[in-house]
């Protein structure tokens, strides 16, 4: 670079670092009037998330941005990143109580990470929470006195036979509840050993998240609907969506939603290993797909094996969704193995006609999933 390019480029670099401290400014006074929304929101019982205000301001921006010459998505990504940030800062002002007269909530399993974070959730409510947890049962006939609410998270594995032999002297109007992720069993487990309120729930996100908003939970109805929809309300006060489904469709669906994906996603991990894979040089190749497939096999290894065994053993009904999977696999290879490329490409259009319009949108959202993974990139 010769003197003159170098003075100018920091020239221009000096105008660009003025513009992005006007930027963090503008950003300190946008996260101050999302802190005062969210004061307004928290008096008034509204909830954190408000996806018609959300897609009026994302459409007026948009087209803003088009009469400015700005690429619209560009400013669709920023504000859907600071809408990020808005519901975590409006988390901290903490949330309407919509049962002020409930009464304790025990949470068995409290001090597992789900346990905990529903735990901060109800407390930031303003309820009154308390923590059951393995080594507690000595407390537990005196912490149940009162109780409005008992939600059960514990390990799949135990979680029937403990609402069994743990659970069946609750007072009459609490509200027994769990948060398994299958619902068919602890759901029958829930209805024969308590007399009052049922509902069962899977929130179908991880405790890692920073916020409900947006966020899936699974609704089972139970016994005494009712009685229990305040909590409903109060989850979607969070900013959740609930999802109302019955037990036995939500159990066949997760066995291909969790159980084979999970099994899949090990067997992958395994096969890297065995194979003694040089993740080394295979990040250093990786396309961004590559990398985004690679940050989702590794992060199960991350987690707690106990868990994902609970789950993807937790049904007898996964092992044949998983042998079709394996009957499937075997099948193709013999197709490539015969060297048969136009069976192959039948078949993929099968495929791809079978998923229709899914498959363009789904190639569309992975985009944007891609260039976000390829930003992150740091060299
Ligand atoms: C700030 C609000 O709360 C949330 C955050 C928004 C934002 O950051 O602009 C917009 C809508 C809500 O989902 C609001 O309702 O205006």
């Amino acid at each position: 670079m010769n003197e003159k390019t170098t003075a100018e480029l920091e020239k221009l670099r000096d105008l660009i670092d003025g513009v992005d401290q006007q930027l963090l400014l503008l950003l300190r006074k946008r996260l101050d009037l999302v802190a005062q929304v969210g004061a307004v929101k928290h008096s008034a019982g509204l909830p954190i998330y408000a996806p018609e205000r959300e897609a009026a301001m994302l459409a007026k921006r948009r087209a803003e941005a088009e009469t400015m010459g700005i690429q619209p998505q560009l400013i669709e990504d920023v504000l859907r990143r600071l809408m990020r940030e808005s519901y975590l800062n409006e988390k901290d002002v903490g949330f309407k109580q919509v049962k002020e007269d409930l009464g304790k909530i025990v949470i068995v399993g409290g001090k597992g990470q789900l346990g905990q974070l529903f735990a901060q959730m109800f407390s930031l409510s303003g309820y009154e929470v308390h923590l059951l947890d393995k080594d507690d049962w000595h407390r537990a006939s005196t912490m149940f006195v009162g109780a409005g609410l008992v939600l059960v998270t514990v390990p799949i594995a135990v979680t029937c036979e403990l609402i069994r032999e743990k659970l069946a002297q609750l007072p009459a109007t609490c509200i027994l509840a769990d948060l398994t992720s299958i619902k068919t069993a602890p759901m029958t487990a829930m209805l024969e050993t308590h007399r009052g309120p049922v509902v069962g729930l899977h929130p179908m996100f991880g405790p890692d998240v920073g916020s409900f908003a947006k966020q899936v939970v699974v609704v089972c109805h139970g016994r005494e609907a009712p009685a229990y929809d305040w909590l409903l309300e109060q989850i979607k006060i969070w900013g959740a969506r609930l999802v109302e489904a019955e037990a036995i469709k939500h159990d066949k669906a997760m066995q291909l939603v969790q159980a084979m994906r999970h099994f899949s996603t090990f067997v992958y991990g395994l096969n890297l290993c065995r194979e003694q894979a040089d993740m080394q040089s295979l990040l250093q190749f990786s396309s961004p797909i590559y990398r985004l497939e690679l940050a989702m096999v590794g992060r199960l290894f991350a987690q707690s094996p106990e868990l994902y065994a609970d789950i993807i053993f937790a049904q007898k009904d996964s092992l044949k969704a998983i042998s079709d999977y394996l009957a499937n696999y075997a099948e193709a290879l013999t197709v490539l193995e015969s060297g048969n490329r136009d069976e192959f490409i039948r078949r993929f259009r099968e495929v791809a006609q079978w998923f229709g319009d899914l498959a363009p949108q789904f190639q569309h959202e992975s985009r944007a999933m891609l260039q976000s993974v390829n930003d992150m990139k740091s060299h």
